[in-house]
């Protein structure tokens, strides 16, 4: 699905990411880990193509994403389902029409195989919240309905920045599942977190590899963890 071979990034003068290579087969689960500052974000941000990398050669779907055009991008970007580490919702609008944005951008009008909005929201916890607006949601409500647009269009992949880094141990679970979930279904997922706890307490429930950003090389991690 996304393959990176001997990616390296560089912000300024400052190499972050050095000669990273990982492939994410299709229906795969995996973390992605390391110190805050490490590059987790980062790494998301070339996954899906908000950045190129500074050398090497990442792959999504196939195809070479440098040399994709704007629109073999946009399309790109629908494949993949993005929860934004600090996801923004657009305050005048309610919880529904915020996680239906991306189906309106997108022109679509049908939602994703979770049935419609409603559905959806159901399956995320928020069937009762629909038309509540964002600053009325608690950080889980938001968390969960970020979730919800990240897969509105049915995304083959689903990446993950952090999506419990302000919930506590319950909604972090409750997310986890979610996520899970969605791996069963079919989808490939790539979960950035700095709570092993959590890629603990998932060994139980699903096979997953987990990737550690450690002095800028990316190393699957062992029975250390
Ligand atoms: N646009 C940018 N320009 C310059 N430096 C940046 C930019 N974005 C991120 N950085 C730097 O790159 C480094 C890695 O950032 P990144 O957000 O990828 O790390 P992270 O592992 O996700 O961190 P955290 O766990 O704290 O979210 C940080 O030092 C950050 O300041």
């Amino acid at each position: 699905m996304i393959e990176l071979e001997n990616v390296s990034y560089t912000y300024g003068d400052g190499e972050l990411l050095s000669n990273v290579s990982v492939e994410l087969q299709p229906g795969s689960f995996h973390f992605l880990t390391g110190p805050s500052g490490s590059g987790k974000t980062t790494l998301l941000k070339l996954c899906y193509g908000a950045l190129l990398p500074t050398s090497g050669r990442l792959s999504a779907f196939d195809q070479d994403i440098s040399t994709l055009d704007r629109d073999q991008m946009a399309l790109l970007r629908r494949r993949v389902g993005v929860v934004h580490q600090n996801c923004q919702f657009l305050d005048h609008m309610t919880l529904a029409e915020n996680v239906a944005l991306p189906l309106m951008v997108s022109g679509r009008s049908e939602s994703s195989e979770h049935g419609d909005l409603t559905e959806l929201l159901s399956w995320v916890g928020l069937g009762t919240r629909l038309d509540a607006r964002p600053p009325e949601l608690s950080g889980g409500e938001r968390q969960r309905a970020a979730l919800a647009r990240a897969v509105i269009l049915s995304p083959d992949v689903v990446l993950a920045d952090e999506p419990t880094g302000n919930v506590d141990w319950e909604m972090s679970q409750r997310l986890l599942r979610l996520l899970i979930e969605l791996n069963r279904m079919g989808k490939t997922v790539l979960f950035a977190t700095h709570d092993l706890s959590l890629i603990r307490a998932a060994k139980s429930q699903i096979q997953a590899r987990v990737l550690r950003i450690s002095q800028r090389k990316l190393q699957l991690a062992g029975a250390d963890l």
